[in-house]
């Protein structure tokens, strides 16, 4: 036997003796996974009881908070999260096949922020409008709904800030999406790719990254992200700037990515559903008003939430549409709607207002799911 022989056999050897101690943790961790698949089904008999929601946002910020506390670092962070995310998504699947309806076509970032929160094993619904989405959940079409209800570059959509108005739907989750373009083709390389295909806003916003690196190819518009990654699916010659996510669903390569010009582009995603979440002690609270025509009663609605020291996130106000020149103000505030001090600031400000909806309290999303 030569040197070498003896050497790889050395190694093959090293190798499986590693790799069964590999497996017998394998085996472990199905083990417990089916264990824990068993308590799962107990938690959804009880739910199905006492007509609960079967996906638990405040249950699931505690489990992600929990693997922050436990992990030690040698498996990093964000494949924790990522696995579990899975696992959850397996479970509600186990406990209900739910299906989540958002703002299609399939691969756009609504869907991408949709995977996001409720992983893999559930059943997706694409909708043309965000009054779509609406609908489908109010008339149980869906269990859970996922719309986009702000940028940080274009503001915010005044479309789902409208719905809320006459939907009785509430916001039950929240979801930060870090806008990431991405060079999509089925080609290998760059110099394969003879056209580039996106919505105009994608385009623009990555402007400088294709002067640079494409400079001659010819660019074309389309009516979505995801529209454009269909073409490239079906033309190898052609390039998409679309989502991680549409690289996924159309099987393209990535050929680049995070070329946008300026990072910094976020966008806030709603879950709405029909049951307000529990406190976790980290949470946000929206609400919308309308105040009586009178001097200095937005002054008399604000100052409820500074006594009580509860910090406001967002203000914002859109014209009624049902008199002109009247307001609906719609607020973010911190707390839960549970909280004595914000239950305290509500019903101070009852007095001011001609209608005052609650429109959910929710985890607050510190981007802890997947992306820390
Ligand atoms: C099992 C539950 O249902 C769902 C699944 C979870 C899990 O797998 O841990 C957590 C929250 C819920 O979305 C639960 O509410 O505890």
């Amino acid at each position: 036997m030569g040197k070498m022989e003896k050497n790889d056999n050395a190694v093959s050897v090293e190798l499986s003796r590693i790799r069964e101690k590999i497996s017998d943790i394998d085996k472990r961790i199905i083990q417990l996974l089916e264990e824990r698949a068993e308590l799962v089904k107990e938690v959804g008999k009880i739910k199905r009881q006492h007509s609960l929601p079967f996906y638990s946002p405040d249950r699931e910020t505690k489990i992600y908070k929990m693997i922050e506390a436990n992990a030690k670092g040698e498996f990093p962070i964000k494949s924790l999260k990522t696995i579990f995310r899975e696992i959850m998504s397996a479970s509600i699947r186990l406990e209900e096949p739910l299906t989540i309806s958002y703002l299609g076509p399939e691969a756009t970032f609504t869907h991408q922020a949709a995977i996001e929160r409720f992983g893999l094993s559930l059943h997706y619904v694409p909708e043309e409008s965000i009054e779509d989405v609406f609908m489908d959940v109010e008339h149980e079409r869906a269990d859970f709904g996922v719309v986009p209800i702000e940028n940080s570059i274009e503001g915010v959509v005044h479309y789902t800030l409208d719905m809320f108005i006459e939907s009785s739907v509430k916001i039950v989750s929240e979801i930060y999406i870090d806008i990431r373009h991405n060079l999509l083709s089925k080609a290998n390389n760059l110099q394969q790719v003879k056209a580039i295909y996106s919505h105009p806003n994608a385009l623009g916003q990555c402007k400088n990254w294709i002067k640079k690196h494409l400079p001659n190819v010819p660019l074309f518009e389309t009516v979505s992200t995801a529209k454009a990654a269909k073409i490239a699916e079906k033309d190898e010659t052609a390039a998409a700037i679309a989502s991680k996510a549409a690289s996924e669903i159309y099987g393209l390569n990535v050929l680049a990515s995070g070329i946008e010009d300026r990072s910094n582009n976020i966008t806030r995603f709603l879950v709405i559903g029909k049951k307000i979440p529990s406190k976790t002690g980290n949470d946000k609270t929206s609400f919308m008003f309308s105040i009586k025509d009178k001097v200095g009663a937005l002054y008399e609605i604000l100052q409820p939430f500074y006594n009580n020291k509860i910090n406001l996130t967002r203000i914002e106000s859109r014209p009624s549409r049902q008199k002109n020149f009247s307001y609906i103000f719609y607020v973010d505030t911190e707390g839960h709607i549970e909280d004595a001090k914000l239950q305290d600031a509500l019903s101070k400000i009852e007095d001011f207002t001609v209608f005052l909806k609650i429109l959910g309290s929710y985890p607050k999303d510190e981007r802890l799911a997947i992306q820390s």
